[in-house]
């Protein structure tokens, strides 16, 4: 935002923005999509965290490249060393708990943050500060000055917030929502997460308002419900998802192109799976065996991104598992599937146009990500909001199908339900069905984003009221 004149024609300091992420993947990488979106705006972004979590947002960002952007500037901010530990394929859950002292290190921004905020105070007009909903200290330090406001960004969909939200209010009876047994939290987390969850509540008390990554061709009924008394207690909200790009260009990849975008080049469209469970899934190696057995069998060509959670720290270096396949596997799958070991372009392979399902663990990033790009699911949680995400999509959006109901969680899926669930989608009358679904709601999604679109309007709406 250009410096404006007050009236008396003095120049007046500019709205910038300060953008707290939560130091998981799937958090980092919203809250720089939408620093993307803000940005374009003319309005300096300030992200901040830990260097090792700045890095990690940066490296990973796929679609486009944010060290091209001069108005958003990195912060690293001191935090105590912490430690990394591996994830524990073994554990009797699936949470990434291993994540839990990098989450409890990085609390300690609070300290540079507050003092940073004081300093912008004193040359700014207005500070917005956009927070993820687990960093919600940022509203009180917001609140303690008199020229900045806070807002939650929720990293979850609208269905998932409403859930969560109605279970804690005791279930009310709700007539415009067809309520089923499946709609429950039970399993998601651990007690320290939930904890960390309920220290949030008297934060967030204080934001001005509240921004969703989804739309309204999504889940339009549950944005609206979210924008209702008993929900979000009178706030504004705006819905401004898909937050990643929906056309890519100029990513920081596009020089060095993965050998599995060249790969898809060369295959038929949309007849490509693609594997991937994000960055916060560890498998026992049974379960590896029985999945790569299951794809095997069902004679589909994929890609596979077979990889552990990650450490709380992805540069601290300790050596990674690396998972054990079938004797002779990947010579028996050679030209037929592919086996990702490092990070892969997922942004880019859902946008191929030989991509033609994704067995997803169905975190909320995975979701619209797949959304946007008019991607069937085969949905396959493992923990947190995932459960939900996959009631939205196999039975409210109908697009996509489930491998194992949730009560089952802690069974060995078999390599014969693996085989069933993808030819289910990829093979079968009733997953064509989805997939022109899919395909029909991604593109209204992406409509959702371009001029005159819900989540534009939405945007320009944010940028209204920030800017006033
Ligand atoms: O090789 C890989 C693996 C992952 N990704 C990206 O990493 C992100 C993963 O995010 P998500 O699909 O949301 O999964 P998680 O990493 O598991 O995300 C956590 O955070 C989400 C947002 O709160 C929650 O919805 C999830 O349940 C929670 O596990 C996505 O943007 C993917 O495109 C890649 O680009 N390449």
């Amino acid at each position: 935002m250009d410096q404006q004149l007050d009236q008396n024609g003095l120049k007046e300091a500019p709205v910038v923005m300060v953008m707290v992420p939560f130091p998981a993947q799937g958090h980092l990488n919203q809250i720089l999509h939408f620093s993307r979106l803000i940005s374009a705006f003319g309005i300096p972004v300030h992200y901040v965290g830990s260097a090792t979590h700045n890095r990690q947002a940066k490296d990973r960002v796929h679609g486009w490249d944010p060290l091209t952007i001069s108005n958003i500037h990195f912060h690293d901010f001191p935090i105590p060393p912490f430690l990394t530990p591996p994830p524990n394929p073994h554990a009797p859950y699936r949470f990434p708990a291993h994540l839990q002292p990098a989450w409890d290190a990085s609390s300690q921004i609070r300290e540079p943050l507050l003092a940073f905020l004081r300093s912008l105070s004193l040359t700014s007009r207005r500070i917005v500060v956009v927070h993820d909903s687990l960093m919600a200290f940022a509203a009180e330090d917001a609140a303690s000055l008199p020229n900045a406001e806070a807002y939650a960004l929720n990293m979850i969909s609208a269905f998932g917030i409403f859930t969560y939200i109605w279970e804690m209010i005791g279930k009310p009876t709700m007539p415009e929502i067809v309520i089923t047994n499946d709609m429950s939290f039970e399993g998601c987390f651990t007690d320290e997460i939930e904890s960390l969850f309920s220290r949030q509540l008297d934060f967030l008390k204080l934001d001005s308002g509240n921004l969703y990554n989804t739309c309204r061709s999504i889940e339009g009924k549950f944005i609206d419900i979210l924008g209702e008394e008993k929900f979000s207690g009178n706030k504004r909200n705006w819905a401004v998802g898909p937050l990643n790009p929906v056309v890519l260009s100029g990513s920081k990849y596009s020089n060095q192109r993965h050998e599995c975008l060249e790969w898809l080049d060369k295959q038929e469209p949309r007849s490509v799976l693609y594997i991937s469970f994000g960055s916060t899934t560890t498998m026992p190696d049974d379960q590896i065996i029985e999945l790569a057995i299951g794809l095997e069998r069902s004679n589909q060509m994929f890609i596979w991104v077979l990889r552990d959670a990650d450490r709380g720290d992805i540069y601290a270096g300790e050596e990674v598992r690396k998972a054990q396949l079938p004797n002779g596997y990947e010579e028996r799958i050679d030209g037929v599937g592919l086996i990702v070991r490092d990070w892969a372009p997922q942004l880019e392979i859902l946008a191929h146009p030989s991509t033609g399902g994704f067995v997803s663990h169905c975190g909320w990033n995975s979701c619209i990500e797949s959304i946007s790009m008019g991607v069937p699911i085969v949905a396959w949680p493992m923990h947190s909001d995932q459960p939900m995400n996959t009631v939205l999509i196999t039975e409210i959006l109908r697009v996509g199908v489930i491998v194992r109901e949730w009560e089952q969680r802690d069974e060995l899926v078999s390599s014969a339900i693996i085989e069933n669930a993808i030819n289910k989608l990829m093979a079968s009358e009733e997953g064509e069905e989805m997939r022109k679904r899919a395909e029909e709601l991604g593109g209204a999604v992406r409509e959702s984003v371009f001029e005159g679109g819900t989540s534009r309007v939405d945007l320009e709406s944010f940028i209204a009221h920030i800017t006033r």
